[in-house]
């Protein structure tokens, strides 16, 4: 169960010498060329500020759908607002609020939402800052240089993704190809997760296709590598399949299942940056073709929300791990 993912305090990354990020570096290292996943504590978010967006996730759901969709993400390039159930993955069954870093036309005003928007903005930027000290520990292990991340992120537009996952019945998830989300990578740098006590999240620890539950932990954050650092690592870190489905039976044993609430932060990349996979040694090779970051974004999103006229045409098709250029 748990033990495939490690817990690790981050405490002294934040606050220790040298040394001691160093050690906690190694640590949070070893567990995403492995598992792909860490359980990260003491991280500076606390569990109340995390209640908190949970709290402003449910006032946000809770809004008339009609309301709803009055914010509904139409684009893939800028990929901020509602997406309904069934807007992205048919067989997914789940309502979701993309929040951006800097523009979000799509967001419910104040007259609507009192705080919204700015306990959101708030939120988001702790999240990036979390999420560029994790990426650090891989610059430190990697011998990168300690700020190649923020490098390659000073104008990079990750995504605050507030997701409810409405109550349903079980036979609905039981059913072939159907679940809370259908497995999947993440198609960015890094994600951070927070899950509510739902539970039901399952990963892929060995990638073999046995899915293991990842259970919510009170007081931590859940932080996966996706798949454009798989690539620029070289395959040296993993972007491991996940999903979501119902939550264990001595949790919920009857036939509704209830809702559930999770906050992915999905971390990018400066749109321009070329993601040609780096080699360490000699005579390494290259598992992977140079992607550009900002179209794989795009084509990855439009794909999943099949938004058609925003998948560009005649142009190049990406597949999950490589790329098939199309005259
Ligand atoms: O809700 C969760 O726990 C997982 C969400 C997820 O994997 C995603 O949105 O990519
Ligand atoms: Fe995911």
């Amino acid at each position: 169960m748990t033990d495939a993912i490690p817990v690790v305090s981050f405490e002294k990354f934040l606050t220790g010498t040298r040394a001691d990020q160093e050690q906690v570096a190694k640590q949070v290292y070893d567990a995403f060329s492995t598992v792909g996943f860490i359980y990260l504590k003491d991280t500076g978010i606390s569990q109340a500020r995390v209640d908190e967006i949970f709290e402003l996730a449910k006032t946000f759901f809770a809004l008339p759908l009609d309301q709803k969709l009055g914010y509904k993400l139409s684009s893939a390039s800028t990929n901020q607002g509602y997406t309904a159930d069934g807007a992205e993955g048919i067989n997914d069954h789940k309502e979701c609020y993309e929040h951006r870093r800097f523009a979000n036309p799509l967001c419910p005003p104040s007259t609507v939402l009192p705080g919204f928007e700015e306990t959101l903005d708030g939120f988001y930027s702790e999240c990036l800052t979390l999420a560029l000290r994790v990426l650090k520990c891989l610059a430190m292990v990697l011998r990168l240089g300690d700020d190649f991340f923020e490098d390659i992120t000073t104008r990079a537009d990750p995504q605050l993704r507030l997701i409810h996952y409405p109550p349903l019945h079980r036979e609905v998830i039981d059913s072939q190809g159907h679940a809370r989300i259908m497995p999947h990578t993440d198609f960015g740098l890094c994600t951070l997760l927070f899950q509510d006590g739902t539970g039901g999240l399952e990963i892929d620890p060995g990638h073999d296709d046995k899915f293991v539950a990842a259970p919510p932990i009170e007081g931590t954050v859940l932080v996966n590598i996706a798949d454009l650092l798989q690539r620029y690592t070289n395959g040296r870190v993993r972007s491991t399949r996940h999903r979501v489905v119902k939550p264990a039976d001595d949790k919920f044993a009857g036939d509704l299942l209830p809702s559930r609430y999770s906050i992915p932060f999905f971390v990018h990349p400066d749109p321009e940056t070329t993601i040609d996979p780096i080699t360490l040694t000699e005579g390494e090779v290259k598992l992977y073709e140079p992607v550009n970051a900002g179209e794989w974004r795009n084509w990855n999103t439009a794909n999943n929300y099949k938004i058609k006229d925003d998948t560009p045409e005649g142009g190049k098709v990406f597949q999950k791990m490589g790329v098939v250029e199309v005259a």
